[in-house]
Order: C-alpha cells, then structure tokens, then sequence
C-alpha cells in the first residue's frame, strides 16, 4: 500500500539552507520524502500532532548557547509527542550582505537568536554598536535582505551563497569554532525502539513543592541508580515566580533496568513527569556501568526477594 502523504512528509525549520534542513539530512527514512519548510518549532510540532507530517526535526541544544528554550517549553506542553532519533550538526556562520555593501555600512544585523547569542564575541568586537533585529532562522535571516530589508547583514551559514547572491563580509564569526547543535526528530507518541547500548532518555520534571533540598532529592533517584545525566536544564513552569520544571538527558534507555527503576522512583516523587523518548545517541557513545547498576544486578536483587516471600532458604 503507498504511504498517506502524512507518512510522506518531513517538516523542518526552513527555507532550505538551514541546519535544521542539513539535520533532516541525516534521516535515511527522510530521504526521498517531502520537506515542508516551516516557520518555528510549535508550527513543526504542530504539523505532527494534527498529521500533516509523520515527523519534525528540531534543534534542542547548542553547545556555546545550551538548550533552545523554544523547544524545551513546547516539548512541555505539547502532548503526544516522541523523541525517536538525535542528530548532530557543526555550526559556523557567515556575515552576508547585499552585493557592494562594506562591514563600515553595517548598523543593523538580522539573525536568528540562537546564531546571534554564538557569535556575540565577534559582534562586540567588529561591530560594537549593531541592532539586532530577530529572525525565524537563519537563512531566513540572509533572505530577509532582498525583502524590504530594515538589516544591513545577517548571519548566515556559511553555504548560504549557493542560495542567495550575497556578499560575504566575515567568515567565522562564531565564538567557537567547534560548536555543535544537537536535533531531535520528534514523531506522535509511538512505542519505544529497541534499546542500542548506546541510548538517551529525555524526560520533563516537575518538583512537588518549593521546600529545602527537593532538586537534591530528585537528582538522587538518578544517582542512587547510577543513572548519569547529560543534561539538565531548568525553565520557568510560567504560572508564577520562582516555579520551574527541569528538563533533564539521561544516559540510557527507558528498557534498561536501572533507568526504568529510576524513573518509577521519579514517579513517585514528582506531580508532573513527562517522559519525551528513549532513542539512540547520535555520538553512539556507550555509557560506563558500575556491575551494581547492572540488569542483571536489578533481576538478580528481585528474585532474591521474590525468594524470601515465597519462603525459600536465603542465600
Ligand atoms: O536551522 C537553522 O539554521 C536555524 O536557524 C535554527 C538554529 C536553532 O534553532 O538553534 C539551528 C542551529 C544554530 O545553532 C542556530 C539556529
């Protein structure tokens, strides 16, 4: 049977040209699908949930700016929605300009937010004084210049060319040379794929009340299990000041034992979990297992006690 055009449909940040685009890339189930282009994240999520598309890729973290706070505020509070793959893609960034245009010329520069906060050095540095004017991406940045532009450049990656006739007035203009933003491709609510050994699990998590050391006591239920987190993040629940929910990478899968007990533990301490996926590491990294944290150390714990009840002589 041919696929729905739901199942044929990929959204992403767009116009083409973005890293976002060049994350979808990555995809082998993608390729040869339709792309939609789209404007923000809520409006690729929603593509997703009212089933326009099968799947969205979005950026969630950058190594220089950290956790795109866009994603992470609507991964929760949007429902129905899975983390099913992680991508990982290299970003540098390009200063571009309408051909003729010298850096001496440049007052205002548009850009994405994030791209903006990772090129901030060189923006003090070179261009002391800029405005900034705020971009859906960034290619629609560098397109925004031949439409009624109120910017005099913008930052762009640095395929951009290829797109748009523009001059390019600095290249290189990132704090870090190195930096990495990490995508996710977010599907509806499906099982969890089979476990790699090489996995992440990303959850949400609300504290139960404002009292004296209740973040310790949640990140004890990782630590007691020798569960290691690759991040956490914190973002304003939104309701009044004072109250956030944490945002938080663990390093394994919800089917390996020690995550699973992990997360029952954080059941029982938290009003509000939400669990976004288990999905394989695009570093393809294997997490370092203490022998205690072990399934088989779980099982073997389990019917040890299992014994006990049914009467049989302790070992
Ligand atoms: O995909 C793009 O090119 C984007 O403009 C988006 C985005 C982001 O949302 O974080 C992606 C990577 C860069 O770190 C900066 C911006």
């Amino acid at each position: 049977m041919p696929d729905s055009p739901r199942e044929q449909t990929y959204s992403y940040l767009g116009p083409a040209g973005t890293f976002t685009e060049a994350a979808l890339a990555q995809v082998p189930e993608a390729q040869g699908k339709t792309w939609r282009a789209v404007n923000n994240v809520g409006e690729a999520l929603g593509d997703v949930l009212e089933g326009r598309s099968v799947a969205a890729m979005i950026a969630i973290e950058n190594s220089v700016d950290g956790g795109v706070s866009a994603t992470q505020d609507a991964l929760a509070t949007m429902t129905g929605l899975r983390i099913v793959g992680e991508y990982l893609v290299s970003v540098n960034f390009v200063l571009v300009a309408r051909p003729g245009t010298t850096l001496a010329d440049v007052r205002v520069i548009n850009a994405h937010p994030v791209a903006y906060a990772q090129c901030s050095r060189w923006l003090g540095a070179n261009l002391a004084s800029h405005g900034h004017i705020p971009a859906t991406s960034n290619v629609a940045a560098a397109a925004s210049l031949f439409e009624n532009a109120q910017a005099d450049a913008a930052i762009a990656p640095p395929g951009i060319t290829a797109h748009y006739d523009l001059d390019v007035l600095a290249e290189g203009i990132g704090d870090n040379p190195n930096a990495v933003t990490r995508f996710v491709l977010v599907s509806r609510t499906a099982p969890v794929p089979e476990r790699t050994g090489s996995d992440k699990t990303s959850i949400i998590a609300e504290l139960p009340d404002n009292k004296a050391g209740r973040l310790l006591e949640m990140l004890e239920q990782f630590a007691t299990r020798g569960v290691n987190m690759s991040l956490i993040e914190s973002r304003p629940i939104g309701d009044e000041l004072g109250r956030y929910r944490f945002v938080i990478d663990l390093e394994g899968h919800i089917l390996d034992e020690r995550v699973a007990d992990a997360l029952l533990g954080l059941k029982r301490f938290s009003p509000n979990v939400i669990f976004l996926g288990s999905y394989p590491r695009a570093d393809r990294a294997r997490p370092t297992v203490t022998p205690r944290y072990e399934d088989a150390a779980f099982t073997d714990a389990r019917d040890w006690l299992r014994g006990l009840i049914a009467g049989e002589p302790a070992a």
